[in-house]
C-alpha cells in the first residue's frame, strides 16, 4: 500500500446536494484504544439536558463540550461553555485537520453507553455553526450504524462508522440532510463520538 493512500480523500457518499466522505480508520490499532481509554478517563462526562416537546429532558448519552474560546452551547437547554483544550482532543483535532484540510474550533463529545443509546433525526445547522464549514465525526469503540435522509425526497444512505473512523460533513449536506444514530439490540458496549466544528468567530 502507498504510504500518501490514507491521505487520498474519499468520495462524495451524497447523491446530490451536499458533501460526505468517510475516510475509514484513520488511525492506527493501539492509537483506537488508547484515545477510547484517555477520553473515557480525562472528560468530565455529564447528562445532556434538552427540551423535547417542550419538555425539560435529561439524555442517558452523556456529553462535553470542547473549544478555542468558551463557546456558548445552545443545543441545551442549560447553556454550556465550552472548556478548554486538553491534550488528547488536541491530538485529535490535530489529525482530523490533517486528514480533512479544513480547521476546527470547537468539539461536542458524545458518550453512548449501550446500543440502546442513540441520537434522532437532526441537521447541525445551528446558526453558530460557520456556514458550509466543514463537520468532522470521529468513533471510537463500538460500531454502530448511520444514516443519512434528504429532507424533501427523504431518500437515505447508510454507513457503519468504526472504531476510529473519520466522517466528514461539508458544504450544503446540513442544508438539505439530516442524519442520526439508531438505536440497536444488538450492541452492548459503548462508543464515542467527537463532533469537530468551526463555530463563528
Ligand atoms: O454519534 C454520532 O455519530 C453523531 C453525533 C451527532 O450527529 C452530533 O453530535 O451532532
Ligand atoms: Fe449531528
Amino acid at each position: 500500500m502507498d504510504l500518501f493512500d490514507q491521505f487520498t480523500p474519499p468520495g462524495n457518499l451524497l447523491p446530490c446536494d451536499g458533501d460526505v466522505r468517510y475516510y475509514g480508520v484513520v488511525m492506527g490499532h493501539g492509537q483506537t484504544d488508547d484515545f477510547f481509554r484517555r477520553l473515557l478517563e480525562e472528560i468530565p462526562w455529564a447528562h445532556d439536558e434538552l427540551v423535547m416537546f417542550g419538555r425539560p429532558v435529561v439524555t442517558r448519552r452523556k456529553v462535553a463540550w470542547y473549544g478555542d474560546r468558551p463557546f456558548a452551547y445552545t443545543y441545551s437547554r442549560a447553556t454550556k461553555q465550552a472548556l478548554p483544550w486538553v491534550p488528547v482532543l488536541a491530538e485529535l483535532k490535530a489529525l482530523v485537520e490533517q486528514c480533512s484540510g479544513e480547521p476546527y474550533n470547537s468539539c461536542l463529545l458524545n458518550l453512548y453507553h449501550s446500543g440502546e443509546e442513540a441520537m434522532g433525526w437532526h441537521s447541525d445547522d445551528e446558526p453558530e455553526l460557520k456556514k458550509h464549514g466543514a463537520i468532522a465525526s470521529v468513533s471510537l469503540g463500538a460500531p454502530r450504524r448511520f444514516v443519512f435522509r434528504h429532507k424533501q425526497s427523504k431518500d437515505q444512505i447508510k454507513l457503519m462508522l468504526e472504531h476510529g473512523s473519520l466522517l466528514v460533513m461539508s458544504g450544503a449536506t446540513q442544508a438539505f440532510w439530516q442524519h442520526s444514530l439508531p438505536a440497536t439490540k444488538t450492541v452492548q458496549s459503548p462508543r464515542i463520538n467527537l463532533t469537530f466544528r468551526a463555530m463563528v468567530a
